[in-house]
């Protein structure tokens, strides 16, 4: 497991712009930063997939190079993945992409959570690496039901779960529900979740804070 704030790094302000309440006004600025983490975060994520060493001609000379074995694929968990998936794309820039529409029912307590699975469109994945942008996990649970719903569509080799801040009661639920092999990616792991399964300290709602609140 990845997390960022074990580190000394500037994506620590990143985070801070995203949490700190005097600075999420400006959606165009959460919006980057959301992306800016989701960069980060791949550029970490990156240096754990398989690469091949092949030759290039420089205007000078031939010279050895690496060059991912193969794309990742993108799944992003709409509709507040979306800034975070713009920076994982940015660095995987040839991926395959899919979106899957999967969210919490209104009023319901972290206890009685029920995701409302709506929307899939993904790609193949058949034995690819996954890379799944659900920046606030949270219960874990619509991750879950994403996975699940992805299988339709093959079985993956591997699957990396990038976010921005989780919760230690997804990360629990993660571990007894997903049953294939993955590796966490986060900036942060707060410390719980609340009665309406907010993450605490957490940062509100991430989709809000993008695009502006739901009608
Ligand atoms: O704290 C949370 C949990 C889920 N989704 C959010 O946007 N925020």
């Amino acid at each position: 497991m990845f997390v960022l704030t074990d580190q000394n790094s500037i994506a620590n302000h990143y985070l801070e712009g995203l949490r700190d309440i005097s600075q999420q006004n400006d959606r165009l600025k959460f919006r980057r930063n959301m992306e800016r983490l989701g960069e980060i975060l791949s550029y970490e994520l990156s240096k754990s997939l398989e690469y091949d060493t092949h030759t290039i001609t420089t205007p000078l000379a031939d010279t050895p190079s690496r060059k991912l074995k193969s794309s990742p694929v993108i799944i992003a968990i709409l509709r507040a993945a979306i800034p975070f998936y713009n920076g994982i794309v940015n660095y995987f820039d040839q991926a395959d992409s899919g979106f899957i529409g999967a969210f919490r029912k209104e009023g319901t307590t972290d206890s009685e959570v029920e995701i409302d699975f709506s929307y899939l469109a993904a790609p193949e994945i058949e034995g690819k690496e996954i890379i799944l942008a659900d920046p606030m996990l949270a219960t874990g649970k619509s991750l879950v039901t994403s996975v699940q719903q992805l299988l339709k569509n093959g079985t993956p080799k591997n699957i990396h779960i990038v976010a921005a801040i989780a919760a230690p009661e997804g990360l629990e639920h993660l571990k007894s529900h997903l049953g294939l092999p993955y590796q966490l990616w986060l900036g942060a792991i707060d410390e719980k979740l609340n009665e309406k399964a907010y993450i605490v300290p957490g940062l509100g709602d991430a989709g809000d804070l993008s695009f502006g609140p739901k009608h």
